[in-house]
């Protein structure tokens, strides 16, 4: 799976998971948007999830943009290609560990690797980040699973379970 991404390079540089990706080769960054290849487009404003069932539309193709979570805004994701969020998963990065949704960039690289049964891809992805593994072990069962949904729906249909149980969790903190 080829890994492109678009670099905004409004970050702090030294945190950036695309940078770090860009120097040990298993990323290509861009700095013009006009030069990134078409893809499916990681977009967490994008109406459909990811599912395996993407995998052919992208033609082996990933692309994110690495920008602060600040600018992400739904206006910053022009790339050409197909656009797919990805479902409930929960970051291992020391800034936003165990928070759903808000992935760096190369966790949500590596994540859409695992739902398109490149689970290699992925772990080759994350091996230069010291929290890298984890990520993977975090989120194993929703990778796994994820990974064996046909299509879309059933991507959502799965995530329900997540999001269940993390509405549960401070109801029964506030329940004693
Ligand atoms: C906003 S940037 C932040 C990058 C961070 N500065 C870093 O060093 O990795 C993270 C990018 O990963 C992708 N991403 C993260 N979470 C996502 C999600 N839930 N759905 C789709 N893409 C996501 C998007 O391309 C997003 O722009």
């Amino acid at each position: 799976m080829e890994c492109h991404v678009y670099y905004e390079g409004d970050d702090d540089p030294k945190k950036c998971t695309a940078r770090r990706l860009e120097r040990f080769d298993k990323a290509t960054l861009y700095r013009r948007m006009e030069q990134v290849p078409y893809g499916v487009v990681l977009n967490p404003h994008a109406e459909q999830a990811l599912s395996p069932a993407d995998a052919e539309e992208g033609l082996g193709t990933l692309v994110a943009l690495d920008c602060s979570w600040e600018s992400a805004e739904a206006a910053s994701f022009r790339m050409n290609g197909v656009h797919r969020a990805l479902p409930f998963l929960v970051a291992a990065n020391p800034v936003n560990y165990g928070r759903p949704f808000q992935l760096t960039t190369v966790e949500a690289l590596a994540a859409a690797c695992c739902i398109f049964g490149e689970r290699e891809r992925a772990a080759e992805l994350l091996e230069p980040f010291r929290w890298g593994e984890t990520f993977l072990t975090l989120n194993e069962e929703p990778l796994r699973r994820y990974g064996e949904c046909t299509d879309s729906s059933d991507v959502v249909a799965v995530q329900e379970d997540y999001l269940a149980d993390e509405d549960a969790e401070p109801a029964s903190a506030d329940g004693e």
